[in-house]
């Protein structure tokens, strides 16, 4: 990162489609989070990257930020320098993500829908480790902050966030933080993904996946992709492994939810007990059911008091591992909506590994 004359330019990893300049430094520094050396010439404006996703919601996460951009300066440009960046495409946002950290942002924040949070999170990671700032000398540490301008806004729900941008900024400008849990997925491989909402199962996810080809529906896309799921769906025996205990054989399971958050597919509020700082998943296994049982508990599903239908079971853990028992090799794996493949999977949970601005 170059900073001259109060201006700063951060060069990104594919598109350099980032960056407004700023005005030279204000006299009056209000944020906690700046470090003022009173009495010399040298003190700190936080550096704040806005990882905007302009397709987020079909497009009106775009047209959103562009009419949100003159209050965010106007209430945060005082404090702060302000970067923006626009993403190009899928997974764009853990490369930007991941040069601002090795640069040494204050904060990147994730503008758009669940699933742009879900990459600027994995863009808190490489290689299986935490990306840290070029300078080894330096203490601070990046921290991760959400404006929600999507679809779903899931995990803003769980901290019981408004979908208000203006709350948002709030929340930035006060620059609060506390240390949150991310989820953890190994694959096959050993390669690791990361999630900080819910990483599901079979139905679920197969319906995930379809649903993403719906977009254009909003909300509606899910129940769609629900639809397209059951068709040809089958139960299937699993292996789970928990907290390294024995295998156990799970029969006829339809979904298996593990939720760091509550909410997954547009506001169902699936691991109605997960606590992104507990340190621990909520696991949700829901067997054997019919098409016509979700139709029958489907608002039980959205408002939370599932748990107490038959053939749903929940349990916590720290860490999951699960395989099929047979070898179809096609049971669906999601994380935070994203498709990832198919099982066997382990599940280890992170316990507060990002600073999140709340
Ligand atoms: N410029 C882009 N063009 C098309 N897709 C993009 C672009 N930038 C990011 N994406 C992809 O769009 C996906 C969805 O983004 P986002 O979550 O912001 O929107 P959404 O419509 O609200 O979806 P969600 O249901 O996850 O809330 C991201 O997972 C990302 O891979």
């Amino acid at each position: 990162m170059i900073i001259y004359q109060g201006v700063v330019v951060v060069a990104m990893a594919r598109n350099p489609s980032l960056i407004r300049a700023q005005p030279p430094m204000p006299s009056d520094l209000t944020s906690s989070d700046c470090s003022v050396l009173r009495g010399g010439a040298s003190f700190r404006r936080r550096e704040l990257i806005f990882v905007v996703n302009p397709r987020g919601a079909n497009g009106t996460t775009g047209q959103q930020w562009k009419k949100l951009l003159p209050y965010l300066r106007s209430r945060l440009g005082n404090d702060c320098n302000i970067c923006e960046s626009l993403t190009s495409g899928p997974s764009h946002a853990i490369d930007i993500t991941r040069e601002a950290i090795r640069e040494g942002a204050d904060a990147v924040i994730a503008v758009g829908g669940d699933g742009t949070l879900h990459e600027v999170v994995n863009g808190f990671f490489c290689g299986g480790k935490p990306v840290c700032n070029h300078d080894v000398n330096s203490s601070h540490s990046t921290a991760l902050g959400i404006i929600p301008l999507g679809t779903g806004s899931d995990f803003a729900r769980t901290l019981g966030w408004k979908n208000d941008p203006h709350d948002a900024i709030e929340r930035i400008a006060k620059g609060l933080k506390s240390k949150i849990d991310v989820g953890c997925i190994a694959g096959e491989i050993g390669e690791s993904h990361y999630f900080i909402n819910v990483a599901d199962i079979h139905l679920s996810a197969k319906a995930g996946y379809y649903a993403s080809r719906y977009k254009k529906f909003g909300n509606l896309c899910y129940v769609i992709g629900a639809l397209q799921a059951f068709f040809r769906h089958h139960n299937q025996d699993l292996r789970i492994k928990v907290d390294e205990g024995e295998w156990e054989v799970c029969s006829q399971v339809t979904a298996l939810c593990i939720g760091n958050a509550k909410y997954f597919g547009g506001g169902m509020k699936i691991t109605p007990n997960a606590n992104p700082s507990s340190g621990d998943y909520e696991m949700v296994i829901l067997q054997d059911f019919k098409w016509y049982d979700f139709i029958l508990k489907l608002h039980k599903l959205y408002n939370g008091t599932h748990l107490s239908v038959k053939n749903v079971s929940s349990r916590r853990a720290r860490s999951i591992e699960i395989e099929e028992t047979g070898s179809s090799g096609s049971i669906f794996v999601q994380s935070d909506g994203e498709f990832l493949g198919f099982l066997p999977r382990k599940f280890s949970i992170l316990p507060g590994v990002i600073e999140l601005l709340c």
